[in-house]
């Protein structure tokens, strides 16, 4: 008889900078999962996923990523319920090096209700100041019923924990089939995946001159070196001439700036070496191409 797998939508809340990206990374093994528009989860974008004989994982968003810690605090209570409510598990990732303060308690207030399908990762647990035991403590005062066995202390960074987290995380999860096919990732996702954070690395330091009127196209991706450089010629487009050199820079240091970023993610990102050649051109009309330019540009 077959033995019935796992499968569960994993929310990955926490303080900015906790470490969830490396440590999604880390659980999933560094490959690129998924990147398009997922029709279940629309508000709560795709991380990652780990496929195992176990199961499968797959980690979205929480809101309030990229909210400041104020901001998250608000965010939180308004759509935070609603979002870790959709998903079937929660994993609540805390840095030991940082004093919990208020956004920590607003974020373990939205949890408590939450408890039992609540893991715990206490992460940065290499740095000399992390206080590893003072951060159970807190998780043990402010979640009392999150038992300390489903508390798992981690390096993202240095890579420990993380076979003890996936363990947890699929003991916790509800049996189910695989909510994604093994190989959810086309050549299509990882263009566009290299096209978005192109785009938000040069929106990040545009914004002031040239907000929403730029766009990136991946032109070419070719796999090198028995697969193991991904070379990228991509474009960032602008609608008008005068808006090149804005995008070029003196010396051409704004378009090497944005090009070194998203080169830094990329490599986290994809497990090949990208080579990533960067260039600038203008389409006038490339805003009215049609609605998926609309929308990649409009969110
Ligand atoms: N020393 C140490 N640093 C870590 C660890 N995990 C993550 N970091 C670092 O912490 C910083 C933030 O990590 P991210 O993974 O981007 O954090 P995040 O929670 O996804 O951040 P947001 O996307 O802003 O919410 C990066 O500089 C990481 O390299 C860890 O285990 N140990």
């Amino acid at each position: 008889m077959d033995t019935l797998k796992k499968a569960a939508f994993v929310a990955v809340i926490g303080r900015p900078s906790v470490g969830k990206s490396t440590l999604v990374n880390l659980l999933c093994g560094q490959k690129v999962a998924i990147v398009s528009a997922v029709p279940q989860t629309t508000r709560n974008a795709i991380r990652g996923i780990v496929n195992r004989p176990e199961g499968q994982l797959v980690f979205v968003d929480t809101p309030g990523r990229h909210a400041s810690e104020k901001k998250l605090n608000k965010k939180l209570i308004e759509v935070g319920d609603r979002a870790i409510g959709e998903s079937d598990l929660i994993l609540y990732v805390l840095d030991a090096s940082r004093l919990p303060g208020p956004e920590e308690d607003a974020i373990a207030a939205v949890l408590a209700p939450m408890a039992e399908r609540t893991a715990a990762a206490v992460n940065k647990a290499d740095l000399p100041g992390a206080d590893v035991a003072g951060t159970r403590d807190y998780l043990t005062r402010t979640l009392p019923s999150l038992p300390p066995e489903r508390c798992v202390t981690v390096s993202a960074l240095e890579k420990t924990g993380a076979e003890e987290l996936l363990s947890l995380l699929f003991s916790m999860a509800p049996q189910g089939d695989a909510l994604y096919p093994d190989e959810y990732y086309t050549d299509q996702d990882v263009r566009f995946r290299i096209a978005e954070i192109i785009r938000e690395k040069a929106i990040n330091r545009l914004r002031q001159e040239l907000p929403h009127s730029l766009y990136v196209d991946v032109a070419d991706a070719e796999l090198k070196d028995n697969d193991t450089r991904l070379w990228v010629r991509a474009f960032i487009i602008v609608e008008r001439e005068s808006q090149k050199g804005m995008v070029v820079g003196k010396d051409g240091r704004m378009i090497k700036a944005i090009r070194v970023a998203a080169q830094k993610d990329l490599d986290s990102i994809f497990e090949w070496k990208i080579d990533l050649d960067l260039r600038v051109k203008t389409s006038r009309d490339w805003r009215h191409n049609d609605g998926l330019l609309r929308r990649l540009v409009d969110r």
